[in-house]
Formats: structure tokens, sequence, C-alpha cells
């Protein structure tokens, strides 16, 4: 009997729990169908975790995530807690998470599914066929960085300071990731920074440049500057292949790229640490790159197929169960193909469902596809 999988479940806010449990169905499918057995746990972060234990991350949570072999995350924040100090907002939950995990890589993959090429807001033949990782520093950059504030100057104004930092292992880490990427897709990185007005943009080309030189000469390396690399996301998306980038650039780099694949609630994530030399583990958690979108939370009307894609991506890379993250994939993209959309990604002629229904698709195109 294979021992069994510890997985932290994490649902927080919004549509945070809305979501997860349509993953929920999957993983009962799952450890059914496929005798996958997960020890599962679930835990508090954020905006719930502030409601009932005054903190957005406890220890406690902290502590289940160090012992787990994968954490599913939901997503955090809303209204309710917008007005707390900035040291006590739910979305510390995750930063606190991503830092104490030593999560540095955070694989962003946004891919145009062939049933959805006519719900981008871009031309079909733009969007046809993309492809694209970007790999998202997070545990460093402006997100991080000392000092940060907001302090009164004599005359009486408010000035608001953060700092960008990086140091350069910080940067050659993560650009390993991107290149070893590369290497099993289309041999392709385009680094992101703003080289031209940031001094640590300059020291992130430099870093990711010499990497490159001495350790990826196979591998095809593109420097961009940040503003750029949004515009061509929007022309031509399909020359991209990896994107790196920093914590920040990182962020709303993968948000455009899930326009191009109908909508935010299709993107899933991988945030992963490094490997342990002696165990041969590393501390991974997986959410989508959407939030608790607090317009939609408690309507029963979110699209699930992001936070079903994260546990895609978590059988992939916490267990190396391939062939079950592509039959989930492949149940979603059934889906979708057979016209069911959830709100977000209406199109004429396709019915209109919600979260519970659309999960429950999911789990009937299972069935089908084990049978
Ligand atoms: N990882 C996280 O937990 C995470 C990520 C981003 C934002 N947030 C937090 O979430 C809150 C709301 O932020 P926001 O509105 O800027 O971003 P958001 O991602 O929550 O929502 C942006 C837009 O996308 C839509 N959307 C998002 N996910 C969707 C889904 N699965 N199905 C259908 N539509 C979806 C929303 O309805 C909204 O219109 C804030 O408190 C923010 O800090 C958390
Ligand atoms: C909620 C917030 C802290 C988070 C981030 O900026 O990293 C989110 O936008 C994301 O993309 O995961
Ligand atoms: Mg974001």
């Amino acid at each position: 009997m294979p021992a069994n999988k510890k997985l932290l479940v994490l649902p927080g806010d919004g549509i945070g729990p809305e979501v997860m449990g349509e993953v929920r169905r999957v993983i009962d499918w799952m450890a059914h169908r496929r005798s996958l057995s997960f020890e599962i746990d679930e835990g508090l972060v954020g905006g719930a975790a502030i409601d009932a234990l005054g903190s957005p991350c406890p220890d406690e949570t902290v502590a289940k995530a160090k012992s787990a072999d994968a954490v599913l995350f939901g997503s955090v924040g809303g209204p309710k807690w917008d007005s707390l100090p900035f040291e006590q907002r739910p979305e510390l939950g995750i930063l606190r998470l991503r830092k104490d995990l030593g999560l540095f890589a955070n694989l962003r993959p946004a891919v145009v599914l062939d049933p959805l090429v006519e719900a981008s807001s871009l031309k079909a033949d733009v969007v046809r066929g993309v492809d694209i990782m970007v790999v998202r520093e997070t545990v460093g950059g402006v997100y991080f960085g000392e000092p940060r504030g907001v302090e009164k100057l004599p005359d009486g104004r408010r000035r608001g300071f953060d700092t960008q930092v990086y140091v350069e292992d910080e940067i050659a880490r993560v650009a390993r990731v991107a290149f070893d990427l590369a290497r099993k897709r289309r041999n392709k990185v385009t680094s992101v920074e703003k080289a031209n007005v940031m001094q640590s943009g300059r020291l992130w080309r430099a870093v990711v440049g010499e990497v490159q030189k001495a350790e990826y000469p196979d591998v095809q390396l593109e420097n961009m500057y940040a503003d750029n690399c949004a515009m061509q996301l929007c022309s031509r998306p399909k020359q991209f292949d990896v994107i790196l980038g920093d914590n920040l650039f990182g962020d709303v780099l993968s948000d455009l790229a899930a326009a191009l694949t109908g909508s935010l609630g299709m993107l899933p994530s991988a945030t992963l640490g490094a490997v342990d030399p002696t165990t041969g583990k590393r501390h991974a958690l997986y959410e989508p790159i959407h939030g608790s979108a607090p317009d939609i939370a408690g309507k029963g009307v979110a699209n699930p197929c992001a936070q079903m894609l994260s546990f895609a991506m978590l059988l992939r890379w916490s267990f190396g169960l391939e062939e079950d993250a592509r039959l989930l994939e492949t149940a979603i993209e059934k889906v979708l193909a057979g016209g069911l959309r959830t709100a977000d990604i209406m199109q004429a002629g396709m019915a209109r469902v919600g979260t519970s229904v659309m999960g429950e698709a999911v789990v009937r195109e299972l069935d089908k596809l084990a049978a």
C-alpha cells in the first residue's frame, strides 16, 4: 500500500471556499477511482484566520504547511478586512507562507485552450495556440524589501516608500528554474525587468545573462523591458515560451497573460521551494492566480477551473502523477469543448452554468475518460 500523500487545504476567503469545494469532489474521485490515497488536513488563512484566530497566517497554519507534502491554497482578502492596518491584512497570509516555506519560484502557465479561443478579448488568430509559462520570483523584490512605510515630512505631507531589493543568488536560482523549464518546452526564456531605469533591474539582467552563459548556453535568452513585454503579450503573444520576471512584474504580467486565455478563472499556479538534497523533497504550494473575487463571492458563479488546474499541477509537480494530472486537464478541456461556460468565459451559443454544475461536469467527464 503506497504511503498517504499529505495535503493541506487552505480555502481562505471569498470564492476560495466555493472553488475549493469543487476540487474536493475531484480529490474524492481520484481517491476512489485512481486509488490515490490522500491524507487531507484543512487550515485557516487570510480573513478567515483573522476572524477566528486574530492573525492572517497563524503559526499553526505555517507548521501544518511545513509538514505537508503539498499545500492547496484558495484565495485571501476582501473588503471586510481592507481597513485593517497594513501588517494585519489577509494578503499577509499568502506572503508569509511563501516566505516561511522558501517558495521562491512561482510557475504560472497561460495556455489558450482550443474551446476558449473565442472567449479571449483578443482576436482568435492572435491567441490560438498560445502556451506561455510565466516564472515569477516570489520571496524577494519590492514585496519584502526594507525600508518601507508611510512617514510625515516636516512640512506635513505624507511620504510612502517601498524598496526593491535583490541579491544575486536570489535572481540566479529562479533563473535556473526558468531555463530548466525552457529546455523541456521550446527552449526560449524572455527575462523581463526595467534595466533602463532600475539598479536592481540592471543586476537582474546581468545575473540572468551570466547563468545562461555558464550553465544554459543551449537555451535562447532574450531580455525585454517589462513595459514592452506587456505590449508584446497583447500584440504577439505567440513569440513567448518562458517569461521570467521579478515578484512585481511577474504578478502583473501573469494577470495580463490570464486575459489572453479568456479569464483569470482559468489560470493555475505552482509555487516551489528548493529541493532538499538529503530528502529529495521540496515545499510546494498550489493556487489559482486569481484572488477572492469579492464582486462575485457567495453567488455560486465563480469559475472553478483555475483551482482544479492548480490541483492538476500539484499531482504533477509534487507527486509525479503525470497521467492523473493530464486526465484532469483533459476532462476540463472536454467539458469546455462540450459548451459549458461559467459567466467569466461565457460566449454566444454556449450554456451558462454555475460553480457546482461545472465541478459536477468535470467529475462526470473523469468518469467517462476512466471508463
Ligand atoms: N492569491 C490570492 O489569494 C490573491 C490573488 C489576487 C488578489 N487577491 C485579493 O483578492 C481580493 C480581490 O482582488 P481583485 O478584485 O483585485 O482580484 P481578483 O482576482 O479577486 O478579481 C479580479 C476580477 O476577476 C474576476 N475573477 C477572479 N477569479 C475568478 C473566477 N475564478 N471566476 C470568475 N471570475 C473571477 C473577479 O470577479 C473580478 O472581476 C483583494 O483583497 C486582493 O488582495 C488575493
Ligand atoms: C494577494 C497578493 C499578495 C498576491 C500577490 O501579489 O502575490 C496575488 O496578487 C497573487 O498574484 O498571488
Ligand atoms: Mg496577483
